[in-house]
């Protein structure tokens, strides 16, 4: 949610359908919407020192940056369809505990790694959550 305030493009990615629907949904600012992001947006202001009320502004924000809701999965070499990053990579990435969760073992992990790699430019950073 700290992100949207330094990266003008966000996309947002899911291995599950569902969960990207649910995203959609929230980014459309949909009446069928079931998530309630507003305490952790909130939260989000109080660690960034500004007033939980800044959180309409934050939500605002981050609608305006995330540019797609996109199928991912780690477990193959090319995680994302080609020419949906710069040619370069991505300046940033960042899961939060998807490596983990969706990883049988530590060999799938490192794995998994190696293949979001591809996606990172050189010098890029890696946020594991
Ligand atoms: C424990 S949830 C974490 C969700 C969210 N990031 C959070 O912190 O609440 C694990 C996520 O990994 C995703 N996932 C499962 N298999 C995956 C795969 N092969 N590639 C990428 N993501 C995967 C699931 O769809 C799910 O959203």
């Amino acid at each position: 949610m700290s992100d949207c305030e330094v990266f003008n493009k966000v996309i947002l990615t899911d291995y599950l359908e569902v969960n990207r629907q649910e995203l959609k949904r929230w980014l459309r600012n949909a009446e069928d919407s079931t998530l309630d992001w507003t305490p952790f947006l909130k939260h989000t202001c109080k660690l960034e020192g500004r007033k939980p009320s800044a959180w309409t502004e934050k939500a605002a924000r981050l609608r305006s940056v995330v540019s797609d809701v996109l199928y991912v999965d780690v477990h193959i070499p090319q995680p994302l369809d080609p020419g949906t990053l710069p040619l370069a990579g991505a300046d940033c990435l960042v899961s939060c505990f998807c490596l983990e969760a969706s990883s049988p073992d530590l060999a799938a992990f490192n794995r998994a790694l190696g293949h979001m790699k591809v996606l990172l430019r050189s010098g890029g950073h890696l946020l594991l959550i």
